[in-house]
């Protein structure tokens, strides 16, 4: 296969990076050779969409080519889709029991997890955006803390909360798998790069 360059997928986050390069593994493989940029990116405010876009934008600049970002969300739907993108500030702040306890109060336990990456082929491109969502329930914390909310995180169909299955099980449905697989088809539809040289890639 023709390999058309290079996207560095920007996160500072090693457990994404992890389970990306798991997921990428899997399927078919991508016309790019994908490479790590640890970037400390900054945590923005708005709609989801908007700061996957924004965020995908700061962080071609700071690599000056082409990158995919990611921006995840935990969404409860007695909240109305809160604490969606603020789930970081949630989790930090009340630690994986408060984000249970946080619907005490509330019947319906239902809600997703979301993962919108965004890619550009370089800072002056306006980034397209990926959407994933599994639909679950919050429960109590259950499995191992190793990866933010997984251990009150149980998706739709397992008796499993993210952190308590398998990594394979979790990579195979998860939000961050249905987003990197639509990433994935739109790489792989893009036309291979023209020669630079004009003699139909004939070294001159
Ligand atoms: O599959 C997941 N399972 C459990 N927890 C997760 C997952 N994916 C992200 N998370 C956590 C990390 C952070 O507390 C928040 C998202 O915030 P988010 O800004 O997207 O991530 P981040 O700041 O850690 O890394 P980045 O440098 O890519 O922005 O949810
Ligand atoms: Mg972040």
């Amino acid at each position: 296969m023709v390999v058309h360059g290079e996207i560095s997928f920007a996160t500072g986050n090693q457990n994404k990076l992890k389970e990306v390069v798991a997921i990428l593994a899997e399927g078919h493989p991508l016309p790019f050779t994908v490479k790590a940029a640890n970037l400390d990116l900054p945590e923005l405010q708005g709609e989801a969409e908007d700061i996957a876009k924004e965020k995908c934008r700061i962080a071609a600049q700071q690599v000056g080519g082409a990158v995919m970002v990611e921006d995840t969300s935990l969404c409860y739907n007695a909240f109305k889709g809160l604490p969606g993108p603020y789930c970081k500030w949630f989790l930090t702040k009340l630690g994986v029991d408060g984000m249970y306890k946080l619907l005490a109060g509330y019947e319906d336990k239902s809600g997703y997890a979301q993962c919108i990456f965004a890619y550009t082929p370089g800072p002056d491109v306006e980034p397209q955006l990926f959407i994933g969502q599994t639909q679950g329930i919050i429960v109590e914390p259950r499995g191992p803390p190793a990866f933010g909310w997984d251990p009150v995180f149980q998706p739709d169909g397992f008796d499993q909360t993210f952190a308590e299955m398998d990594k394979s099980v979790k990579n195979s449905i998860s939000h961050r798998y249905r987003a990197l697989d639509k990433l994935r088809s739109y790489l792989l539809e893009l036309p291979a790069p023209s020669a630079t040289n004009g003699t139909n890639g004939t070294p001159s």
